[in-house]
């Protein structure tokens, strides 16, 4: 289900420092809480249908939350009750629990459920995996609607650890911000839809969510080349190459050259085989140059590479091109696009989030990373980033890489800096895939 657009994602120390800030600038943590917690209701008591709640509390400031929810759905005239952890550890937490009034029960083996169970046990100050007896316990409750105050508890709001919850929500409240957790696996996919509830924190990061594909049509006065042009390397498996020179023309260039293969999939691409490739990188109106494809290590490939870090393009390197540019790059424009084992083999020892290791391998290469997955992550040299999940499932099927590259060109082409095309064709991957859906294949996404 996707995610809020263009959203901030703070990690938990950022969310500490803006809450911080918004403290210092007027609003009380327990106005935050207050809001949080009211929030939270709203969305529990639509979940909710006039059914029953119990409301589970941690010691914490996410316990606190869970306070506040009760209260107003119990204000709201529903059936309502809370079970706790252990008795509040903050001061906040403990106003809230006076104030609910209510009673609470022991979070123990013989807790009843209820139709809808609202996870407010642990938020982002989790600080070690879940105990197994807890997570036994709420295991029994895991047929029931819930409803997760800011993350699934049990997970690590960074994505940093890969610990698991023991309830997997149907609905995620996102407080004063995503945190990565809400768009990294494994934490992801246990989130459920996840909704954000602003309450007035002021978050502000370079980490988002992706926007959202706005397809720009052409000005009245185009022409093929003015939409830009771009040129694919084709290595020995020509119908990768192919699916990416497509991608440049539906991804909204308007001329692309297929360079080393006799055929191409439209008749639309210039294919050419024979030793075009030095005159074709030569032309002053290419704006970029596709390179690795079904195009695997060897020397062909180092030489074609080298050409093509020469010729100052603006440049697109998937799979073994990768690695072969890497160490020549100098910071050259570019937009790397790793799977998981690329990016292992082109980046090896980088440590934390899959977001920190996107981060590094930026700043490292000196070029746009896309470090793809069900979970892909678009980060710049500069600290930009953009998180893009939910993806599409159907996705995960051979091709669909070569097809992102080539639409990486098209948008460089066209004139968008590196990360911008970068996000701007992730985005318009995702948004064609969906647009398919079931039994999508590559061919699919560069069809009309
Ligand atoms: N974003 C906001 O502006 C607001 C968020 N709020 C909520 O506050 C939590 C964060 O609260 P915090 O008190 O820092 O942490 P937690 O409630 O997540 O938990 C801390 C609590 O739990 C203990 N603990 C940690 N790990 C474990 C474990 N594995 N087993 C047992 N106990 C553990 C730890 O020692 C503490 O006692 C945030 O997520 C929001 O929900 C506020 O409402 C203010 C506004
Ligand atoms: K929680």
């Amino acid at each position: 289900m996707p995610s809020p657009v263009d959203a901030p994602i703070l990690t938990a120390d950022a969310m500490r420092a803006a809450e911080a800030a918004c403290a210092a600038s007027g609003t009380s943590l327990a106005t935050l809480m207050e809001r949080a917690g009211a929030a939270v209701a709203d969305f529990a008591w639509r979940m909710a249908a006039g059914n029953p709640v119990l409301v589970l509390c941690g010691p914490g400031n996410n316990g606190g939350d869970g306070y506040v929810a009760a209260r107003w759905l119990a204000r709201r005239g529903v059936h309502v009750r809370v079970a706790a952890l252990a008795e509040p550890a903050s001061e906040l937490a403990r106003a809230a629990r006076r104030a609910w009034g209510g009673p609470v029960e022991v979070l123990g083996d013989d807790l009843a459920p209820a139709p809808l169970v609202i996870d407010a046990l642990f938020g982002v100050g989790l600080s070690r995996p879940l105990r197994k007896d807890l997570a036994a316990r709420l295991r029994g409750l895991a047929k029931r609607r819930v409803l997760a105050v800011d993350v699934p508890s049990g997970v690590e709001a960074d994505g940093v650890q890969p610990w698991a919850p023991a309830l997997s929500a149907d609905v995620t409240v996102a407080l004063g911000a995503l945190k990565p957790a809400h768009v990294l696996l494994p934490a992801a996919a246990t989130c459920g839809k996840v909704v954000l509830a602003p309450i007035g924190i002021e978050a502000q990061s370079s980490l988002r969510t992706l926007p959202r594909y706005e397809c720009d049509s052409p000005g009245a006065a185009a022409h093929k080349f003015s939409r830009g042009m771009a040129l694919v390397r084709a290595g020995p498996m020509r119908g990768a190459a192919g699916l990416a020179a497509s991608a440049v023309l539906r991804a909204g260039a308007g001329y692309a050259i297929l360079s080393g293969a006799s055929g191409a999939p439209l008749s639309a691409i210039i294919a050419e085989d024979g030793d075009h490739f030095a005159e074709r990188l030569a032309d002053e109106r290419l704006g970029a140059v596709v390179i690795g494809p079904g195009y695997p290590a060897s020397d062909a490939l180092d030489r074609d590479v080298a050409a093509a870090l020469k010729s100052g393009r603006a440049l697109v390197l998937d799979a073994a091109a990768i690695v072969s540019a890497l160490p020549r790059l100098g910071g050259a424009p570019a937009i790397l696009t790793p799977h998981a084992g690329e990016f292992a083999r082109a980046f090896p020892g980088l440590e934390g989030s899959k977001i920190d290791r996107a981060r590094a391998a930026a700043s490292k290469s000196g070029a746009v990373v896309i470090y793809k997955g069900a979970d892909t992550i678009v980060a710049a040299p500069d600290g930009r980033i953009a998180a893009a999940w939910p993806g599409c499932p159907w996705l995960a099927t051979a091709g669909t890489g070569d097809v992102l590259a080539g639409a990486c060109a098209a948008m460089l082409a066209r004139g968008d800096e590196a990360f911008d095309a970068a996000v701007a064709a992730v985005s318009w991957h995702i948004s064609r895939a969906r647009a398919i859906g079931p039994g999508l294949v590559a061919d699919d996404l560069v069809r009309a």
